[in-house]
């Protein structure tokens, strides 16, 4: 079977195993793929096409369908989204593209088409030069109840410089109180992502309402990560409105939205009962966002801030320690540059090169976010040649574009050292461009990307500085489990767990 790249206009490419290129126009690439293996399937599926491009009502598709998997005449290629796609989708869309090329379509049930953009320069058409016409967030159904219950209010308060300036004094002392509580477990093994969300969740709920939620010293027994979990679990899960909408109502009386609203009830009612109302009862100013913002809105943005910040740090952690000789030059840099400071400052993070690059290297291979859903809501888009519909949903694979064997090399190797300043080439294209976007583009960026440059290095040197890392039970590098697992972020599958020693 022959691999294909798409050129631009209507005329995609396809390279055969001998390596012969070949351009053909939509209707010899219709012939060309019914003549592959799938070929059967296919000729079903181009047999009902007018039924299979229905969207919207109208039949938008013509001949120059991107390619994909063929399926079911009813369901199309529902069942296999939610089922091997279910559990890890990233790697799922990432090795379809390996057969079907950057720009790939999946057809759910009868309305429903996603494309699946999966390289740099595809992403760059969608995110760059599309941005207007991508700029709407493709929602699947389990999160609408929180859509519509949280406008983007913390975006502001996260992202603004003034915002960042008053969060600054927050997380330096919590970062400072993770290294004491680390230092003071000496010898003991700690379970680094319950540790470090700990104390991302103390940031987020001192710049909310001046109050810690989570008391690092009892791990696994915290009320408020209790409420928030099975949200989270909850919405990861993909919805059979999602590519049936008229479902909808029996959803809202008996599947995920009925247990996402129960869920959300008893976490706003933490909110209401725990904080707001103790705070409405004093007459205290607090000078913190909740002064300004109804909780009820934050609470169900906490969860992105949380978990993107704690993933991060503990993928950075699992790298080194997988990697003793990286580990070993970026605890050297620490030593060097902080010298016998006992805590790390926002100030010191522009002396930590290395660190940063350990950080964007992480960002590189485990990105937290790795799938950005996007909805097309213009009439004339195109993206690779192919015309795409108003209404088809669009996501774009972080995760592939930052392994993309083309453009990086070593690809699946952590290898801080391409990020220095200095290094000849980053990237086989020489500039990392759109190559790099763990934060998304566009109007849709990350508003988190800011305070994520700030609090993910601060944290991380926290953890590092002064402490030297052991793996458990004389466990070697080599043997650790770095698999992913894609529910709300992409989080390693295995929780990592490390024994810190202070020096003597
Ligand atoms: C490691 C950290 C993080 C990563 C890798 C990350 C990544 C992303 C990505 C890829 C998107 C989609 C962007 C797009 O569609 O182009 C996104 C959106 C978003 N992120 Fe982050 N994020 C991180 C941290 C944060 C933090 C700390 C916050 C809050 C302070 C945050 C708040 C948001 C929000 C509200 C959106 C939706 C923006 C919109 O739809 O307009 N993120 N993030």
């Amino acid at each position: 079977m022959g691999k294909r790249e798409h050129g631009s206009g209507n005329t995609p490419k396809i390279t055969r195993r001998d390596g012969e290129p070949q351009t053909l126009d939509p209707k010899e690439k219709l012939k060309e793929r019914v003549a592959q293996p799938n070929g059967m399937e296919l000729q079903i599926a181009t047999k009902i096409g007018p039924l299979a491009c229905f969207h919207k009502g109208r039949l938008p598709w013509g001949n120059t369908t991107p390619p994909g998997p063929a399926g079911n005449p009813l369901l199309g290629n529902l069942l296999y989204v939610i089922g091997p796609l279910r559990n890890n989708p990233h790697r799922g869309l990432a090795s379809l593209a390996e057969t079907y090329g950057p720009i790939l379509s999946l057809r759910l049930g009868l309305t429903r088409t996603l494309l699946v953009v999966s390289s740099a320069a595809a992403a760059h058409e969608a995110l760059s030069k599309n941005d207007g016409a991508l700029a709407a967030r493709l929602v699947p159904d389990n999160l609408q109840p929180a859509v519509e219950a949280a406008p983007l209010v913390i975006g502001a308060g996260f992202s603004s410089a003034r915002g960042l300036d008053v969060i600054r004094p927050i997380l330096e002392r919590r970062a400072g109180q993770l290294a004491g509580y680390l230092r003071a477990s000496s010898g003991k093994p700690v379970n680094i992502r319950e540790a470090v969300n700990g104390t991302v969740l103390n940031i987020i709920s001192n710049v909310l309402f001046s109050e810690d939620v989570v008391d690092l010293s009892v791990q696994g027994t915290q009320m408020f990560k209790g409420l928030i979990v099975p949200v989270l679990e909850e919405w990861s899960k993909p919805s059979v409105c999602d590519a049936f909408p008229s479902f909808a109502p029996l959803e809202h009386f008996l599947g995920s939205r009925h247990r996402i609203s129960t869920h959300l009830a008893k976490l706003y009612k933490f909110f209401d009962q725990g904080i707001i109302e103790r705070r409405l009862a004093s007459s205290e100013n607090h000078n913190d966002l909740l002064d300004v913002l109804l909780a009820r809105y934050a609470a169900s943005k906490l969860s992105r801030q949380e978990i993107t910040t704690t993933v991060t740090v503990q993928w950075a952690m699992a790298q080194l320690l997988r990697h003793p000789e990286k580990m070993k030059k970026v605890t050297a840099e620490l030593a060097t540059q902080l010298g016998s400071s006992d805590f790390v400052m926002e100030s010191d993070l522009n002396k930590l090169p290395y660190l940063q690059a350990v950080v964007k290297e992480t960002l590189r291979l485990h990105p937290a976010v790795p799938l950005i859903p996007r909805e097309v809501i213009a009439d004339d888009v195109s993206l690779g040649g192919f015309d795409v519909p108003n209404g088809t949903g669009v996501v774009v694979n972080l995760w592939a574009i930052g392994r993309d064997k083309n453009v990086w090399p070593h690809a699946e190797e952590f290898i801080p050292e391409r990020f220095l300043a200095g290094q000849e080439v980053h990237t086989m294209l020489g500039k990392l461009d759109f190559v790099y976007r763990p934060f998304g583009a566009g109007r849709r960026v990350c508003p988190g990307m800011e305070y994520t440059a700030r609090s993910v290095p601060l944290l991380l040197a926290s953890v590092l500085h002064k402490v030297e890392w052991r793996l458990p039970d004389g466990m070697a590098p080599e043997d650790m489990d770095l698999s992913d697992r894609y529910g709300t972020v992409l989080n390693l599958a295995t929780p990592l767990r490390a024994v810190p020693v202070s020096p003597v």
